[in-house]
């Protein structure tokens, strides 16, 4: 169920087109993300999915269907929306404002209890705690959870998202941003997300489309926007990613770029070792008494079974090595379609981690670092 926009324009009166001659596929199951300096037509272009705004002309297309043949009401009741703003009603507790799409849809009262329960679960939110709260006995990312889940409540295939984490401080944006993607590795959701960092776009990202004056200015990966910018606006709008101090000319080794990264630790125990995380990363280490890298999980481990072997991946299959280059980085990450990798030393000691950001920062750096 893929979202598809075909020659679209839209004028408001008595303005330049916000968006002019739109063509752009988001196929099933891709997180694609519009990003562009302010005022280029990213809410526009998001809002006329859901007929929030209309087209002035061309069409847009769900799933193969032209969005003005449906009932605009039963078009947004099928399409989550989550914006900056949360959209969350005051006088209502976090369960009704879950439910509000499933109780529209008139799913009984048991079905929508248990789906509160398993999506703040999703979240980490222990429902007993959390769902007769309203909204301002929250904090400020806790009300963004609800916000992503109330758009996740009825399971639609395709969700719009305008800027949901925008308002959050960078330390609670990072960990949603987080959440988002390890939701994101299961759901496979259709997902429109509109951004104005970069980083954000770099990191949840499959790919990237820049708007400039209404217009689609180019599309791709974050790796091809990186290495092949089309002009020197793309390549600047990246380049506010990349700004390298002067000194710093050339990334040979991955030791050279990768973080020292703060490890949480998640268990201990005195015969096995230590269970970290590794900053606020889908990525937990178990390390010996030494440190040295025994597994590797981009899932929390739980349970009882959290120390068995067939939990973990062989340190050797899911680390780089310090001297490795940051390409044999990019390669795993890509392949491997995790956020961060370990790294570890000869004695294959953890040292460090390497992520998407910081493997594409390297190579930029390399590869294009006189054009940005
Ligand atoms: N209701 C409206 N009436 C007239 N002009 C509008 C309206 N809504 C948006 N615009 C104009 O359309 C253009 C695109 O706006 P839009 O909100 O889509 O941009 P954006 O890229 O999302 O911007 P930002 O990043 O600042 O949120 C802007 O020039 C804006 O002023």
């Amino acid at each position: 169920m893929g979202v598809k926009f075909k020659n679209v324009t839209k004028t408001y009166p008595g303005h330049r087109p916000a968006v002019q001659d739109l063509s752009l596929e988001v196929q099933t199951g891709e997180l694609l993300v519009l990003i562009g300096p302010s005022g280029c037509g990213k809410t526009t272009s998001l809002r006329m999915i859901n007929r929030l705004e209309e087209p002035t002309s061309g069409t847009i297309y769900v799933d193969g269907r032209d969005v003005c043949s449906y009932n605009p009401i039963e078009l947004r009741r099928g399409i989550g929306y989550a914006i900056q703003q949360t959209g969350l009603l005051p006088h209502m507790t976090i369960e009704q404002n879950i439910e509000l799409v499933p109780r529209l849809l008139k799913w009984d009262k048991k079905r929508r209890h248990e789906r509160t329960r398993e999506l703040l679960a999703m979240v980490d939110m222990d429902y007993d705690t959390f769902a007769s709260r309203y909204p301002r006995q929250l904090s400020g990312g806790q009300q963004q959870r609800i916000g992503v889940l109330r758009a996740l409540a009825t399971d639609p295939p395709v969700i719009l998202m305008d800027e949901p984490f925008g308002a959050l401080d960078p330390l609670s944006r990072e960990v949603l941003q987080t959440e988002l993607k390890r939701l994101q590795s299961k759901l496979h959701k259709t997902i429109v997300f509109v951004t104005h960092d970069i980083d954000e776009a770099m990191r949840l990202g499959d790919r990237i489309a820049i708007l400039r004056d209404g217009q689609l200015h180019q599309v791709g990966t974050p790796q091809e926007l990186v290495q092949s910018p089309r002009d020197e606006f793309v390549a600047k709008f990246m380049g506010r990613l990349f700004a390298f101090p002067k000194t710093q000319t050339t990334v040979d080794l991955i030791r050279q770029f990768m973080q020292k990264g703060t490890r949480r630790i998640h268990q201990e125990s005195p015969e096995r070792g230590q269970i970290v995380q590794i900053d606020h990363l889908p990525l937990w280490c178990w390390l010996d008494r030494d440190g040295t890298l025994l597994g590797v999980s981009s899932e929390p481990p739980t349970g009882a079974d959290q120390w068995a072997r067939e939990r973990w991946t062989d340190a050797q299959l899911a680390a780089v090595k310090d001297t490795d280059t940051p390409d044999v980085a990019l390669k795993r990450l890509i392949d491997g379609n995790t956020e961060a990798l370990p790294v570890i030393n000869e004695g294959e000691q953890l040292v460090g981690v390497v992520t998407h950001r910081s493997a594409l920062k390297a190579l930029s750096n390399v590869g294009v670092g006189s054009e940005v």
